[in-house]
């Protein structure tokens, strides 16, 4: 089997860089690596994209609001074709899977919309759980720093707010599922991933030898 690992936090938290730089960590000791994101690069991921992220982020199809258990389940179904078609696949070829948001995500982000929590969790119930799952802890305002210039102004507050909720989500979170470890996001971008490495050396790799 290979060796599973998830990175989650707020937007802008760091993940997508993390996550690459961890990629080049595992290539240069020779480990075969899958880089991949939840909502998925599949046409399934796309569609998510497309009907749920856009529209100041409301759940937006044809014009009409989604209900949030509509979005959840979406979110839900693009894990499905990820787990069965990629995750379980490459960790069974033994490869290493790097995964920039995973079911965390739907507890951290549909939790604050509002959703039943355990009702969240029964629905995900069918994703595996990975060896680490790295939170990336950062303040929201400067999270909103960081990807101020992706949003439009009008709805920086709205995202603010839901962002705390999310952050507070998460850190609960870390509570509930062990496999669960908190980097301090806020250090710089080399710091963070020395402290990723040695978590990865202490969580998985120590315990394999
Ligand atoms: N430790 C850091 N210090 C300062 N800036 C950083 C740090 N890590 C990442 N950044 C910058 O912050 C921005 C957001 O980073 P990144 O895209 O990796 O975050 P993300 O968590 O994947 O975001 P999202 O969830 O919105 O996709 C980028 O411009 C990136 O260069
Ligand atoms: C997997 C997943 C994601 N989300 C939200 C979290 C972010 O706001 C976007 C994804 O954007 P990114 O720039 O690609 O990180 O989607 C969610 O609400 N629920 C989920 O399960």
């Amino acid at each position: 089997m290979g060796i599973f690992i998830v990175l989650e936090g707020i937007d802008g938290a760091g993940k997508s860089t993390q996550a690459k730089l961890l990629a080049k960590w595992f290539e240069k000791r020779g480990y075969e690596v899958v880089l991949t994101k939840e909502p998925t690069d599949t046409a399934f991921g796309k569609l998510i994209r497309r009907l749920v992220l856009t529209g100041g982020r409301e759940g937006i199809i044809d014009g009409a609001k989604i209900s949030h258990e509509a979005e959840a389940l979406l979110f839900a179904a693009d894990r499905a074709e990820h787990v069965k078609k990629l995750i379980e696949p490459s960790l069974k070829a033994g490869k290493v899977v790097i995964s920039d948001r995973y079911f965390y995500s739907s507890l951290a982000y549909q939790w604050a919309r509002g959703l039943d929590l355990e009702w969240l969790i029964n629905l995900n119930k069918f994703a595996i759980r990975p060896e680490l799952v790295i939170l990336l802890d950062l303040p929201v305002k400067e999270s909103m720093k960081r990807i101020n210039g992706r949003k439009l102004k009008s709805e920086f507050d709205k995202i603010a707010e839901l962002q705390k909720k999310v952050r507070e989500n998460y850190l609960k979170l870390v509570e509930m599922f062990p496999e669960m470890k908190i980097v301090n996001a806020l250090a710089s971008i080399e710091d963070v991933h020395n402290d990723i490495v040695a978590l990865v050396e202490h969580e998985i790799l120590s315990k394999k030898e």
